[in-house]
This record gives structure tokens, sequence and C-alpha cells, in this order.
């Protein structure tokens, strides 16, 4: 592993481009996954980022058999409850494609009542999160020999405040470097208890892609990409050369950020 590699900002001018062209370099990393490994390994989150892979739909290319989906962080409710990652992604994405539904990797359902509340002693979250990263552990164990797991590609959203997936903003989660899913139990957001991939998961992936998009996202986006050295969570997002970090926004989000832009290309 090397130096991390310098953030790749491409900027759309509308949302249906930007929709198109993320759909593109999905394929495109999907392919070059599959011609290596015959699979290809995802990770996504939450807020409006299932919406945003509407251009998957349908499209011919994409080898739904061969993919094997992780959530980057889960609340902890029920997989069908409107607060639910899952959920979000099954309503917008999964129902509309022809994705085995063993291949998309959920919290075990059987956990998540006992997660949801905390207990007296050892917080019952901590099983819930053991549990799933025992399932990225089968994933990938015996196919990578490095300490992290190397995801194909990790999908991301940004927050206001500069969270991405559930690591927040001044929390001590930001500097867990031993374990692969961390839990949480006091997210700012609502609700506060949850799951989520710790940074050295998401920065040993060969491609992170974030998607933003839209005005309230201005201030955001400038903080993170121009101001790194004040450490916001998306910032700290700086995947070990040769992965590669890229922002799919549109110009509206773009509009106050300095750092440069690169024309997108596949
Ligand atoms: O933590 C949460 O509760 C949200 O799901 C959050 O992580 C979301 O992904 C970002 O705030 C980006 O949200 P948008 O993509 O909707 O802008």
């Amino acid at each position: 592993m090397h130096a991390p590699s310098a953030p790749i900002l491409c900027s759309f001018s509308n949302p249906d481009e930007l929709v198109e062209s993320l759909a593109q370099f999905i394929i495109k990393s999907q392919k070059e996954a599959i011609q290596k490994k015959g699979r290809f390994t995802v990770a996504i989150s939450g807020g409006s980022l299932p919406k945003q892979l509407n251009g998957l739909i349908g499209k011919p290319g994409v080898k739904w058999d061969k993919w094997q989906v992780f959530y980057a962080d889960e609340r902890i409710v029920p997989l069908d409850h409107e607060d639910s990652n899952h959920r979000l992604c099954e309503e917008h994405l999964w129902s509309k494609v022809p994705i085995p539904k063993e291949n998309i990797h959920t919290l075990d359902p059987a956990l998540i009542p006992a997660a949801a509340e905390s207990g007296s002693d050892e917080d019952p979250l901590e099983e819930i999160a053991d549990a799933y990263e025992k399932g990225l552990i089968r994933e990938f164990a015996n196919r990578d020999s490095a300490r992290f797991p190397i995801f194909d590609l990790i999908l991301l959203g940004v927050g206001p405040d500069g969270h991405t997936a559930s690591l927040f903003p001044g929390h001590s989660l930001l500097s867990e470097d031993d374990r692969w899913v961390a839990y949480i139990t006091d997210s700012p957001k609502p609700p506060p208890r949850r799951t989520t991939f710790t940074f050295p998961v998401i920065n040993h992936a060969a491609r992170v892609a974030f998607v933003a998009s839209g005005a309230s996202k201005a201030d955001t986006l400038r903080d993170v990409l121009d101001r790194p050295e004040e450490g916001l969570p998306a910032s700290r997002v700086r995947p070990f050369s040769p992965g590669q970090v890229y922002w799919f926004v549109d110009d509206a989000a773009a509009s106050k950020v300095e750092y440069p832009k690169t024309p997108f290309k596949l």
C-alpha cells in the first residue's frame, strides 16, 4: 500500500448526466473486477445515494449475479423500517433489478431486536457489528491477503456536517484502526444506534465514489475538498494508492469549491 491518491472531482451540469455517468463508472468498475476476480464487491450507504443509482436499472452489461453487496453503514431498525438503508436500496434499486437476494448482505435480522436496546453490561450492538464483520471476513478471507478487505467499489454520501457512512465529526470512531465494522450508540443524526465500516476498510477499497448534489451541499464540499486539514470525516477518505476516491457531484454542489475538476472520462 502506498501514499493516498488525491481525490478526482467530476462535476456535471445536470442530475441526469450525473446519474448516467455514475452508472457507466460503476459498470466499468464491475467489468474490471469480474475480469480479475470473477465477482464485484460493492458497499453502499444511505441518504439519496440509492436513488442516484437508478441509471443502472435496465442497463445491459450489469452482471447482477456477480455483485456481492454490503452496507457501508446501517441503522439498527428492522430491515423493512423506513429508516433502514437496506429498505431504501430495496425500494430504489434491488426491487427493480435481477440481483439474487443472497448476494445482498444485510445485518442479521435475528440480532436486530436485541441490538436496538442498550444493554446493562456489554452493548448488544457489539454482537450485530461482529456478526456483520464475520460476513465480510467470509467474503474476503483467502481471496485477498491484506489485513483489511479490498472492496472493488464503496459508494458514499456526505452529510451537511461532513460525516460519511456513520463516521461523524469529532467521534472517537474516527481513529478506529483495527475493527472492520464498528458500532455507534450516539449518532448525532437519528436513529442513534448504527453499524458502520471503519476508515481502514473504506481506505483500502480499490475505488470509493462519493455522490452529492444540490446547492445545500456547496459549503460542505468546499470544507471537505478545499480544507482537508480540518479533518472532516469525508476528507479522511483517501484510499491508499492505487486505490482512488472520486467525487460525482453536480455544478450546484461544486459551486463553492476551488479544488480542480477533472473532465469525466471512462
Ligand atoms: O447518516 C445518515 O443518517 C444519512 O443517511 C447520511 O449518511 C446521508 O447519507 C448523508 O447525510 C447524505 O445525504 P444525502 O445523500 O441525502 O444528501
